[in-house]
Parts: structure tokens; sequence; C-alpha cells
């Protein structure tokens, strides 16, 4: 896959806000300073595929976070109608069925696959609680091995697991990583989190930021910071 040609395209700014409007206010008040933004379920239920488009013919990259997961003919015909908006990447589970039709549904356009491996929300408890026999590293590794195996382009884990990720995937997919927090801000239910010049140096390719920055009193200073902080451990 391409290698990051533009530092700020390292880090994404997740868009949870409640409206298309909000939405706008925020990217310009972020100003030139971020070139990449998330859209998650929030915005995306309300009018945020649009959205998508619009940003894109603005020029800002979107990473299309909808996490999707369902039976593999149903998932890659829902892939196939999101490859025609134009955004950088696409989430789905990183469950084998989900991911091979995803494969199948992305083509070979240019819209880039993510699987979440297990969310940074998530510790070893809360997988027992769901059901599952593996700790959360092992249930990654696993994860990652099966996306690799299944054509997926990227990664969706904790910084915090970058090591064990790129021994199994190899240089050329990417590892996004959400569970951002610089240092002195509120985890939230966040769990397994690591600070922006953490991520970076121990080799994640973008860090997703999302309350830390849209919930700070002043969002492009908070920004500015975050980029500050990669900009010096990259
Ligand atoms: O494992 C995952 C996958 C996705 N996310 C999403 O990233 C942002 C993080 O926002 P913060 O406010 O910085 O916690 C959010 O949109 C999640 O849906 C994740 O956190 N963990």
């Amino acid at each position: 896959m391409q290698k990051i040609n533009d530092v700020r395209d390292r880090l994404i700014v997740a868009l949870d806000v409640p409206t298309v409007w909000d939405a706008y206010r925020l990217v310009s008040t972020l100003g030139d300073g971020v070139t990449f933004y998330k859209i998650g379920y929030r915005l995306a239920f309300a009018g945020g595929l649009d959205l998508a488009r619009q940003l894109v013919a603005e020029g800002k990259k979107v990473f299309l976070d909808l996490k999707l997961h369902d039976i593999g003919n149903t998932v890659r015909e829902g892939v196939e109608s999101l490859t025609k908006l134009g955004v950088t990447f696409l989430t789905v589970h990183a469950y084998p069925q989900t991911m091979r039709g995803a494969v199948e549904g992305r083509g070979d356009s240019a819209l880039k696959l993510l699987a979440v491996t297990a969310l940074t929300s998530y510790d070893d408890g809360d997988l027992r609680d769901a059901g599952y026999g593996l700790a959360v590293r092992d249930l990654v590794r696993l994860r990652a091995e099966q996306a690799r195996s299944a054509g997926i382009d990227g990664i969706v884990c904790s910084a915090a697991e970058t090591g064990i990720v790129r021994e199994v995937i190899g240089p050329d997919m990417v590892i996004v990583t959400p569970g951002i927090r610089p240092s002195g801000s509120a985890a939230g239910d966040q769990k397994r989190t690591l600070t922006p010049a953490e991520a970076i140096r121990i080799g994640a390719d973008h860090l997703v930021v999302g309350r830390p920055i849209i919930r700070a009193a002043d969002p492009r200073a908070a920004a500015g910071a975050v980029m500050d902080e990669i900009v010096a451990a990259s």
C-alpha cells in the first residue's frame, strides 16, 4: 500500500458529533492542519454519507468507520455500494466470512479495507464476558493473521498491539490506532490507550483521536498539540 506522503495524514480526527452542521463547523475550525476525518455511526446515520462525499470533493481524506458485520453476501454488496463514495478507509469486523465478503465487494477499487480486531474499550475481562476464550493480545494476533489471509488492507487495534500486529502483517498493510490519549486527558470508556508520541514511536501509521480534540475548549489548539507530538516522534 502507498506509504504516507503528508505527515498531517497520520492524524485522523473522529467527527463524533450529532449533525452535519456541527461537523462542518468543526472541520472549518480545524482548518488545513487536519486533512483526515473519521465518520462513525453517529454522523453516518445523520447525513454523514453525503458529508463524506463532500469532504472528499473538498480534498479531505475520509475514513468511514461503519464496522460492517453480516453474512458475506450482504457485506460484499454493501461494500460495493460504498466504493462509489471516494473515501479512503472503511472498517469491517475481523471475522473471516465478513472480511472475505468485503474484499470481494472492494474489488479493484481504491477503497482500503480495515479490519477491527478487538475494540479498544475492551480488556481481557470484557472479552471473557462476550464469550471469548482468548486474551486481547491473542485475539488481536489471530485476527490480524486472518485479515492478512483474507486480503484486507489494514488493521485497527490499540497502539499497544502495534508490535505484534506488525510482526504478523508485515510492512505493507497499515495500522490504524484509536484509543489515543494525550497525557492528562480523560480515558473515558477506552481501556487500551497510548499517547500520540508513544503510538508513533511504536510504529502506528495513523492515530484516531476524537474526544480529546472535539470536546476540547480549543479544538484547533488540541489538534495542533497532537500534531506537534506526531511530528516530533516521527
Ligand atoms: O477499537 C476501536 C475502533 C474504533 N474506535 C472509534 O474511534 C474513535 C475514538 O474516539 P475517542 O473519543 O478518541 O475515544 C471513536 O469514534 C470510536 O468509535 C475506537 O475507539 N476503538
